[in-house]
């Protein structure tokens, strides 16, 4: 009786370690229960559209940017107004997924060239492998990482510019990425920085700074009406010892200095606070302002005679300070003719994408 009893322990040792063995020979990507895939990591399938074109056009067609792509912006409008002939020079100062560069490449038919920039190392590299599988190789596109702020360099080996691109913010990617920080409604370090290799991280930003500056801050990037309160909490947990950085425990901060307001408002004006906290810090860390302008201050002496530009912005300090600049330029010469208004997306393109809901276009003609 006790050999059996020892034998058949034995042998269920001998399953379990088999399954053990099995289970690590088959190490599988990470699968989802059902049928939609909730965390970023598990959209295996949107994040290798290669393999799975069917699953991304769905999750297109359904008005969702799939993981790890961007859809672009203004695409029509863009091309209608840049009138982008074969042989000339331009510049995609965003380059981004590359969306606009693929569309301003075809306009060019393999003549001329295209010089694209963007600050993101990470995903500068998949896009110029991406273009490059797709034929738009050294010899018709150059890609540099390098911020859109030292326009004035790459144009002095590549300039003047008949063309020039600038679709301002972040990338789709680099939103739902939950390693990069940028959205409060993922978990992940507080980051928000374009370039992760350069300044220091939003979380590293809160350690040291005063409730007034973060007031202003969130006053001046993104006319936070509860500015005062979101200030007085984040510093004031920073003074008690405890780090906000990752993007969960900036959110709750939020939640907690937001426990005021009525029931029936609190669940929206907790997104919209959280929303336009994230953007205020965003544009701190990654001195967007101070760049957009340097960029705007330089764009008329990169592009040649007749030369166009355009530019998309999501936000109103981004779209003021473009206005101001095309007015100006436009009062002293140095541009022939600007966007009189504002160009939108159409209501269709809105429906399809929802991150277009928010994009103004302009644009300028050098004299
Ligand atoms: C909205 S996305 C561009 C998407 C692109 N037009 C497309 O069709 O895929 C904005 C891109 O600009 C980059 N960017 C933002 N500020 C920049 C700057 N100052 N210099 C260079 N690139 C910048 C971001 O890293 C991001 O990849």
């Amino acid at each position: 009786m006790i050999t059996l009893e020892k034998n058949r322990k034995q042998k269920e040792k001998e399953v379990i370690m088999d399954n053990q063995e099995e289970k690590q020979k088959h190490k599988r990507r990470i699968r989802y229960s059902g049928t939609h895939p909730r965390n970023y990591k598990e959209k295996y399938k949107e994040l290798h559209p290669d393999q799975y074109p069917d699953t991304v056009a769905k999750v297109i067609q359904k008005g969702s940017t799939p993981a790890g792509m961007h859809i672009s912006i203004c695409v029509k409008e863009i091309l209608e107004f840049l009138q982008i002939k074969p042989g000339q020079t331009g510049l995609d100062a965003t380059l981004g997924y590359g969306g606009h560069t693929q569309e301003m490449l075809k306009c060019l038919d393999s003549k001329g060239h295209l010089y694209a920039l963007d600050v993101d190392a990470i995903e500068l590299e998949k896009t110029r492998k991406r273009l490059e599988k797709l034929g738009y190789g050294p010899e018709i596109l150059t890609i540099r990482q390098m911020n859109f702020a030292d326009i004035d360099k790459i144009a002095e080996e590549a300039g003047p510019f008949d063309f020039v691109l600038a679709d301002l913010g972040v990338s789709s990617m680099q939103i739902d990425n939950p390693d990069r920080g940028f959205s409060y409604k993922t978990e992940g370090p507080l980051d928000l920085r374009l370039n992760p290799e350069k300044g220091v991280s939003a979380a590293e930003r809160l350690r040291t700074i005063t409730r007034q500056e973060l007031q202003g801050m969130l006053m001046e990037n993104s006319d936070e009406p509860h500015a005062d309160v979101i200030a007085r909490a984040v510093v004031s947990k920073i003074k008690k010892g405890t780090a906000i950085d990752t993007t969960t425990k900036l959110r709750e901060v939020i939640e907690e200095a937001l426990e005021f307001l009525p029931e029936h408002e609190k669940k929206e004006a907790v997104k919209k606070t959280c929303q336009r906290t994230f953007q205020a810090l965003r544009i701190d860390v990654n001195s967007e302002f101070e760049v957009l302008y340097e960029f705007l201050e330089k764009l008329p002496n990169v592009l040649a005679k007749g030369g166009r530009a355009a530019i998309l912005t999501f936000h109103s300090g981004e779209d003021r300070l473009v206005k101001k600049s095309f007015k100006r330029l436009l009062r002293e010469g140095v541009y022939q003719e600007i966007s009189t208004d504002v160009i939108r997306p159409s209501a269709e393109e809105c429906r399809m994408n929802s991150r277009a809901r928010s994009t103004k276009m302009r644009w300028a003609i050098k004299e």
